[in-house]
């Protein structure tokens, strides 16, 4: 079974054919990254696939403990339950609220599920520890490098247990060498533990790091890629740690896992915070521009 899949799918603007008809499968523990020449639709058919956009036509058929569903025939509502409770997200410049410290950035989405303020304190330490940003919990975002800003956008994408993560040139605006390190945080972030990425970037170094390269041109699918024997591996001596009191090599989701997963494993999620409202991060009405993190700081004094 395919974790996500979209058949035949399409989408205009008005005048412009942003998507004219893609296929494509990827399988659960994949890390595609979807390439292509700026306008080629690729941001597009990362909205479509994450539920964000609607197409016009065609169908995404997503895995879930429930069945397959088809996420381009949901209601609203449900799309934003589906973001909710099975995808996470990262972009560009981390879409994080810039009032609060790392850490409160990846608690807050913890308490909006439900979580008390001291246990999404402390879980959320635990995994911007694993990222390698121990110390670093009660700096704002404005006082960490680039790099280390996307790795808070990291933990806060994985920490309610989200089955895919999508992320939109999630290295963009980092040098070389950041970018490399934040693709081995992402990476065992996600097919680390056995989790879908699903990833725009431009950059092929980065493309390289994932299991399948696909690429588009004008709306068009027009390089399904091969997929790697191997799952997408951070490089050797780069993962970050297992968190203390976490198991290792178990999947957040088993339906979502692959085998080979467990040989670059990343401590658990948990699977109890899977409610994390993905919703507040994204504004649906907006193909190019999904809308920061919704939260403010209002919402987490009030939440205090
Ligand atoms: N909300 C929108 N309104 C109008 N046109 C849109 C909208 N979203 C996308 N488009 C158009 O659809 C086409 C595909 O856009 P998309 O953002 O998916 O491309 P992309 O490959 O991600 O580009 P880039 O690499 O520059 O980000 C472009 O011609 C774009 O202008």
């Amino acid at each position: 079974m395919q974790a996500i899949e979209a058949r035949a799918v399409r989408k205009t603007y008005g005048p412009t054919t942003a998507l004219a008809g893609v296929d494509l499968a990827i399988a659960p523990g994949e890390a595609v990254a979807i390439m292509g020449a700026s306008g080629s639709g690729k941001t597009t058919l990362l909205h479509v696939l994450a539920g964000i956009v609607t197409p016009d036509a065609g169908a995404v058929h997503l895995a879930t403990p429930a069945g397959v569903v088809d996420v381009a025939r949901l209601s609203d509502g449900e799309r934003t339950r589906l973001r909710r409770e099975r995808f996470g997200f990262v972009f560009q410049e981390g879409m994080l609220v810039p009032e609060l410290t790392a850490v409160e950035n990846v608690a807050l989405a913890l308490m909006l599920v439900g979580s008390s303020r001291a246990s999404a304190i402390q879980e959320a330490a635990m995994w911007l520890g694993s990222l390698g940003l121990a110390g670093m919990e009660d700096r704002r975002i404005g006082e960490l490098s680039g790099g280390q800003a996307q790795r808070v956008a990291i933990a806060r994408a994985q920490v309610t247990g989200a089955s895919i993560v999508f992320a939109d040139e999630p290295t963009g605006a980092l040098d070389s060498v950041t970018s490399g390190e934040v693709m081995t945080a992402l990476l065992g972030a996600t097919v680390g533990r056995g989790r879908t990425l699903v990833l725009v970037t431009h950059d092929e170094q980065v493309a390289a790091r994932c299991t399948r390269v696909v690429r588009m041109r004008d709306g068009l699918l027009v390089d399904a890629g091969a997929s790697q024997a191997g799952p997408a591996r951070p490089a050797a001596g780069m993962l970050p740690p297992p968190a203390p009191g976490t198991a290792v090599g178990a999947p957040s989701h088993g339906w979502a896992a692959q085998p080979q997963a467990a040989a670059y494993a990343q401590p658990v999620a948990h699977p109890q915070s899977a409610a994390y409202s993905q919703s507040a991060a994204y504004s649906p009405t907006s193909a190019h521009a999904p809308a920061p993190v919704a939260p403010t700081q209002q919402q987490w004094q009030g939440r205090a």
